[in-house]
């Protein structure tokens, strides 16, 4: 039943359809499980004349008369209410339609706050009360669609929460005390108190918790299967690239370093995930790993999600593996046919010691001479390893590399059968990042602080504004304000613009000449997120940061600060007043906080619900209910229950419903 359309739903035509796709709401489950941003807090109803200072309240009265008037963009309609104890001016901003209602005598009741003009209101009902209602849920929405719009179509979505049954058997429900999954939603969207919107809450957390353990189990399970060859213990050659790296090697990246020689000992596959913030140094453990592999005789792969960012890792790596004598190729689909030909051969002969490619193209087109270690960047998906589980038989031993930054409780949750090291501090020779939030009417200084660098020797990024349209309009739009910057604000300076439409071998030499200084600024599109590394690019300016996602803004943030020096980020945007409460906070959090993981838990509040990119890249794209600092108690009971029905037939077929839903997380 909650496969059902939204449109099937009463008042739901084509275009509110439209407006609650973009929310990601198509179906009726979809808007059961719209988790409420928070809920109103109760309030005190209060006679007119009781109102005082800025006190939210609500208050009870008649329409006396209304007007309306309006200040640039800003539409204000004010209403005279009385209620006997005294009158008030009421006002609500562009709302316009809301004039023809509010006529002289109609009851209304508001809820809002005390202001110099009267009265301002932030939701209202006009007979009968659940806007202002205490504990009224309020969601994530957009501009096109007002709260008062989404509550009714929830609320009109409730009664089908009790279509199908539970898919909890109702032994482990008891057990855990859980209510059932409808009264949970009911309570979600319609609570009484705090209390019973938690409950509910805390139920649908436990379904969530309960589907991920389970995949996991059965991931686990799978893995037992596989062998590995013991790789001998270091040689020669790690010892040799300890000597030719230009630092040493930080106690945190030590450890990893150990727990992972330890794994390659053993048979069983390394099932690994490198975790550290971004430029907390990973890529030179995993290049670690791979010589590895190399000294053993055998080969390593290291697989990244896309083309731009195994350029990246092979600009990083290959001078080190020159200095070395090792052999490394770049497998990518821009290679010409006979080039890609004779690339896959000398893989296949081995005589490629260090292959380095998309998932996909090693993956699926690759047969290796003899596979020992494979680095996956960007932790992407689940069962990566299984087809790569090539030669004779023999799994290779894999580390996932995640430089997205995902908070430490969820990394429990869904790496639970990965072991993790986690470099947890940045080389010391850093300093954090100040970054700064400008508005637009102060752009101007951002760029003369960028250019005081540049005159200082260093290098800087441009980021430009996220907008939604083609891959070709981008790079257009990219190239333009390289070509406007080159003549005004960076006049003078030698401006390189990257972005995904340029061809590869553009691109490699593009990177190649920033890296060697040959370029004081790169204007570019959000491919320069992940996997760029030059230290010696000190500041960023990201254009509209309000645009960006929190997780994405930390990324880019990230490709400076990875020297010695001082390094800056500016952040552009809009007047604060012109943004949405979310692109707000986004922005301040960014300037309080320098930490991924705090940032990223942070971006779960913010949005609400587990959208979180590194949750999306591992396959688990729905931890809406789960609150992870909260939640450990449940996840420990979720991790408990699955374990005792784990080898119960009767639980696979119980929860099949749960993990139909899931079913994305087992496989690959
Ligand atoms: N122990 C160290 N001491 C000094 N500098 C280091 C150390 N380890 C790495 N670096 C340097 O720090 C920078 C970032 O390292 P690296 O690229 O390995 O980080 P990362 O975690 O893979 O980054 P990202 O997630 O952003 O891709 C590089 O320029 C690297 O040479």
């Amino acid at each position: 039943m909650t496969e059902r359309d939204v449109d099937t739903l009463p008042g739901v035509g084509p275009a509110v359809r439209k407006r609650l796709s973009r929310l990601g709401l198509r179906t009726v489950g979809d808007l059961l499980a719209h988790r409420p941003r928070r809920y109103e807090h109760p309030v005190d109803e209060r006679s007119i004349v009781e109102l005082h200072g800025d006190a939210e309240a609500v208050i009870e009265g008649t329409v006396e008369r209304s007007r309306s008037r309006r200040r640039g963009r800003l539409h204000i309609l004010t209403a005279r209410v009385s209620d006997g104890s005294g009158e008030v001016d009421a006002t609500w901003f562009n709302q316009p339609w809301l004039e023809r209602q509010l006529v002289p005598g109609v009851r209304v009741r508001l809820r809002g706050k005390p202001n110099r003009y009267g009265f301002q209101v932030e939701s209202y009902d006009l007979g009968e009360a659940t806007e202002t209602a205490d504990f009224a849920p309020v969601y994530p929405s957009s501009e096109q669609l007002e709260q008062k719009r989404l509550r009714s179509i929830v609320a009109s979505a409730l009664p089908y929460a009790r279509a199908g049954g539970d898919p909890l058997p109702a032994l482990l429900r008891q057990a855990e005390r859980l209510p059932l999954r409808a009264d949970a939603l009911t309570a979600l969207h319609h609570p009484r108190s705090l209390e019973e919107a938690e409950m509910g809450r805390r139920r649908l957390a436990f379904d969530e918790l309960l589907t991920l353990q389970l995949a996991l189990a059965r991931r686990a399970a799978e893995r037992e299967q596989l062998v590995a060859a013991a790789l001998p213990a270091p040689g020669t050659l790690v010892a040799r690239y300890r000597q030719v790296l230009p630092f040493t090697l930080t106690g945190a990246q030590e450890a990893a370093i150990a727990e992972i020689d330890a794994d390659l000992g053993r048979t069983r596959p390394m099932q690994r995930l490198l975790q550290g913030d971004v430029g907390s140094g990973k890529t030179v453990v995993a290049l670690y790993a791979l010589l590895r592999a190399v000294e053993a005789g055998r080969q390593g792969a290291m697989m990244a999600p896309t083309e731009v960012l195994a350029e990246q890792h092979l600009l990083t790596i290959e001078g080190l593996c020159a200095e070395l004598g090792v052999r490394v190729a770049l497998l990518t689909s821009a290679l010409g046919a006979r080039e890609h030909a004779n690339v896959r051969r000398l893989i296949a002969s081995g005589d490629v010691q260090v292959a380095v490619g998309t998932h996909a193209l090693i993956q699926r087109e690759v047969a290796f001479h003899d596979l020992a270690v494979a680095v996956v960047d960007e932790q992407q998906r689940f069962g990566v390893e299984q087809r790569s589980a090539l030669a004779g038989g023999r799994a290779p031993h894999v580390l996932h590399m995640t430089a997205t930054p995902i908070p430490r409780t969820l990394a429990l949750t869904v790496y639970g059968d990965l072991a993790v090291s986690e470099i947890a501090a940045p080389p010391a020779n850093r300093r954090p990042i100040v970054t700064a939030w400008v508005t637009d009417d102060r752009s101007s200084e951002a760029y003369e602080r960028l250019t005081r660098h540049l005159a200082a020797g260093r290098q800087a990024y441009v980021v430009c504004p996220l907008i939604e349209a083609s891959e070709t309009t981008l790079a257009r739009a990219a190239e333009d304000e390289a070509e406007r910057l080159r003549r005004s604000e960076l006049k003078g300076f030698r401006v390189g613009c990257m972005h995904g439409r340029l061809n590869p071998g553009d691109r490699r030499a593009l990177m190649a000449q920033f890296k060697a200084g040959e370029i004081d600024v790169l204007v570019a599109t959000t491919v320069v997120e992940v996997g760029v590394d030059v230290p010696n690019a000190t500041i960023m300016i990201v254009q509209e940061a309000d645009r960006f996602g929190l997780a994405q803004l930390h990324q880019l943030r990230g490709r400076v600060g990875r020297g010695a020096e001082q390094s800056y980020c500016l952040l552009v945007s809009r007047r604060k007043e012109e943004l949405t409460d979310a692109a707000r906070e986004r922005l301040e959090a960014m300037v309080e906080s320098a930490d991924g993981f705090e940032l990223a838990e942070r971006d779960l509040e913010i949005r609400g619900e587990g959208q979180l990119l590194g949750a999306r890249q591992s396959g688990l794209s729905d931890l809406r209910f789960t609150k992870l600092r909260q939640d450990m108690d449940l996840l420990e009971r979720a991790r408990e229950a699955a374990r005792r029905l784990g080898d119960a037939e009767l639980l696979a077929d119980a929860v099949g419903v749960l993990l139909g839903e899931a079913d994305h997380l087992g496989d690959s």
